[in-house]
């Protein structure tokens, strides 16, 4: 059953339908869970071992066996902040970020639907990931990115996967404004994740976090928020293992924006339940350059039920946090994703992050989605001639 959030309306699984028609809210599906969790055990790790919990027909699923992604413990980087951190790092998804977990949702149910056309707007990852899974169902895609910020990586990916790709003239939300009103129009199924089935995959995040540290919950997970729903679905995740026994604690759920573009944290620290948008905003991270997120109200009730918390970090913490998460501890992160380890850092600075606590850092997308940043944070490498002599004396004088 699919139900708004605000109203408590209630809809039919197979109703084509993205927010509620009385009051115009956001929908979730209704999940009951009466398995035990032993019955996970010994399964493939793909985010499909937990398909009792995942509403959907089990004989049109379309994957790319995404889920059991990396649990690093960051000893390095914990000791230096006085916690216990361990990184989820989804950018070792298929196609690089946790945006497939969604995507092998949404992309089964559009088969059960038996939808011709999928379409999103994207940031970037989301249409990389809708390209590809819809190359695999073998259905049309068309995609919208906001023109010239969408990083290069993800960019190639979605053309590559042969998605149709139009680069709109405007920021992501007035895409997404285009491609919902198509969607309504019902030349398309939209795969943005105001269709709750992308929240009902991306909510195995939660899953494999309590499942990562041995049925337990974190004291807190942090992540990146641009549209809101990946905070929501993790919620919401834990909530059901929660319900169903699986666990005794839940996480304090802590959201990271980036300065230039900070609705939600702006809305936790007046304390209010909607974002008020912000007009234009801007931030090198461009996967979370978003103004007005569709899943603010699951995105701060989430925050709020949890006694969480929700942060802003410069363009330049990020940049700094990124780098040290990849020499400290080897993980390589896109921008966006390297917000949650600068909020980490600033929220332990702040006192708000106790010493001692157990830190999950989600970690949203792969390094190598944005090739130039990453280039432009580097001293380029020395051209010099493959002469012994030569590259002797410069190793001994480094
Ligand atoms: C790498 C990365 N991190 C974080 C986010 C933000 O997730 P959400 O929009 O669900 O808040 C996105 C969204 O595109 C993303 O691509």
């Amino acid at each position: 059953m699919i139900r708004c959030v605000s109203c408590g309306a209630e809809y039919d699984d197979d109703e084509v339908i993205y927010t509620c028609e009385k009051c115009g809210s956001v929908l979730e599906l209704v999940s009951d869970i009466d398995v035990s969790k032993d019955i996970f055990d010994g399964r493939r790790d793909t985010l499909w071992k937990f398909k009792e919990c995942i509403p959907v027909d089990e004989s049109k699923i379309v994957s790319l066996d995404e889920g059991g992604t990396p649990f690093c413990k960051c000893d390095k980087l914990g000791d230096e902040l006085g916690v216990n951190l361990y990184v989820k790092v989804e950018g070792s998804n298929p196609t690089g970020s946790f945006k497939d977990r969604g995507m092998t949702v949404g992309m089964t149910k559009a088969m059960e639907l038996e939808v011709s056309t999928v379409g999103c707007a994207s940031t970037g990852n989301t249409s990389a990931s809708l390209a590809a899974y819809a190359a695999r169902a073998g259905l049309r895609c068309i995609v919208f990115l906001p023109s010239g910020k969408v990083a290069l990586g993800k960019l190639a990916q979605a053309m590559f996967h042969g998605a149709e790709v139009m680069s709109i003239n405007g920021n992501f939300d007035e895409a997404l404004e285009a491609m919902t009103a198509l969607a309504l129009e019902k030349h398309l199924y939209l795969l943005n994740s105001i269709n709750p089935y992308r929240l009902e995959g991306q909510k195995t995040i939660g899953y494999e976090i309590l499942r990562d540290l041995g049925w337990q919950s974190p004291d807190r997970i942090i992540l990146p928020v641009g549209n809101a729903g990946n905070i929501s679905a993790i919620w919401k995740g834990v909530s059901e293992f929660y319900n169903a026994g699986f666990v005794k604690d839940l996480p304090m759920m802590t959201g990271i924006q980036a300065e230039g573009a900070c609705p939600v944290t702006n809305a936790f620290r007046k304390g209010d339940r909607r974002v008020v948008p912000v007009e234009n905003p801007e931030t090198i991270a461009t996967a979370i350059r978003i103004g007005a997120p569709v899943s603010d109200i699951k995105a701060l009730n989430a925050i709020y039920d949890s006694n969480g918390y929700s942060e802003t970090v410069s363009d330049e913490e990020i940049l700094d946090a990124q780098k040290l998460l990849a020499r400290t501890e080897g993980i390589g992160v896109e921008p966006a994703s390297a917000a949650s380890i600068a909020g980490l850092k600033k929220l332990v600075d702040q006192g708000v992050i106790d010493k001692g606590e157990t830190i999950t850092c989600v970690v949203t997308g792969h390094l190598l989605k944005d090739p130039n940043t990453a280039i432009d944070a580097c001293t380029k490498p020395t051209e010099v001639d493959a002469d012994i002599d030569t590259l002797r004396k410069l190793l001994m004088n480094k």
